[in-house]
């Protein structure tokens, strides 16, 4: 079990960190969303024991003491993958994979780099240097590294930043299914709402210095908190009630997420279409509802200037309202 407690951090004046306190079962996968800056990348290097915190954490009923008594930084046991990746850029792929891995049984190396190797789909670039790969081959081998000695705890800094799209949701699905299958605790810190929504037990969303919400994604992203933390998962709105309700005349907002507004033939709810952008498997429509910009899902393309009426569940309404 890790356990954090009243960890704060500042690098100047102001804190980044004030007072994080959560408790991990082994084994269980966590993802730290937040804006830019709110200190993701920092909480994973107090945990790795990159800085020091006057509060306290623990591995079990380790206490992981920091920089300040650790003369090599970071613990053995834990693996950091950073947004850089500090690959050995004259040593291949493969190398680079086994290079924290004992010489002392040459087979089970070369298997075990294989293995690793499959996992991010690299085994055809297993001999090409590192300095000749793309920046996404890369990061996939500093992923494999990073699970080469089979940590119990590996924190994930955008792993998948320079990874394209493609190939991005088949590793995301290997990675995380290897993590739970070998029970490693992991912490990814991330922007991608895919890893916070589809992979991770629990998040939280960091803003301010501290914890700000906390669930499981299904509970964040269907009764997200506030308008911030439904916009880390994607388009957002954030509609006066009055507006897009019959029965309601206050002047209270309420979060909705594009799919959760109808298109229908029968509604007192009119807005004025503005733009319409093309998603692929939808269109995005932007109205005009009352002066309010309003975001829609819609399966069809609608011309702009075009009149649309507008429903919203009234049960969706007071759940989001709690
Ligand atoms: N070495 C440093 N010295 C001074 N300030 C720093 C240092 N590293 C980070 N900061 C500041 O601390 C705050 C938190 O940074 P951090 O990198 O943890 O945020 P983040 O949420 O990971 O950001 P991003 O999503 O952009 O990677 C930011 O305001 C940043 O400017």
């Amino acid at each position: 079990m890790l356990k954090l407690q009243n960890v704060s951090f500042s690098y100047g004046k102001e804190p980044v960190l004030k007072n994080i306190n959560f408790t991990l079962e082994k084994g269980e996968n966590i993802s730290v969303i937040g804006q830019s800056g709110c200190g993701k990348s920092t909480l994973l290097k107090l945990v790795y024991g990159l800085l020091h915190t006057d509060g306290k954490i623990f591995w079990g009923d380790k206490e992981l003491l920091g920089p300040n008594f650790n003369l090599v930084p970071g613990e053995a046991f834990i693996k950091y993958l950073a947004q850089d990746f500090d690959l050995m850029l004259p040593l291949t792929a493969a190398e680079n994979v086994g290079k924290h891995l004992s010489n002392f049984y040459p087979v089970k190396k070369k298997r075990r780099i294989k293995e690793l190797l499959e996992v991010v789909e690299m085994e055809d670039l297993a001999d090409k240097k590192a300095k000749l790969l793309s920046g996404g081959q890369q990061q996939r081998i500093a992923l494999a590294r990073a699970l080469a000695r089979e940590p119990e705890i590996i924190l994930l800094d955008e792993p998948f930043s320079h990874i394209d799209h493609f190939r991005k949701n088949n590793l995301r699905r290997r990675l995380f299914s290897y993590l739970k299958e070998k029970n490693i605790t992991c912490i990814i810190a991330t922007h991608d709402s895919t890893d916070a929504l589809s992979f991770a037990d629990r998040t939280f969303v960091l803003k301010n210095s501290h914890i700000y919400a906390e669930g499981t994604p299904e509970e964040l992203y269907q009764n997200p908190p506030n308008k911030y933390v439904a916009s880390l998962f994607g388009d957002v709105n954030y509609v006066m009630l009055k507006n897009i309700s019959d029965n309601e005349s206050s002047r209270k907002r309420v979060v909705l997420y594009p799919h959760d507004i109808k298109i229908t033939s029968s509604s007192n709810v009119e807005a004025e279409v503005q733009r319409v952008y093309f998603k692929g498997e939808n269109y995005l429509i932007e109205a005009n509802l009352n002066g309010e910009k309003i975001l829609i899902d819609h399966t069809k393309e609608i011309a702009p200037g075009k009149k649309i009426k507008l429903k919203v569940s009234d049960s969706l309404i007071q759940q989001r309202l709690k």
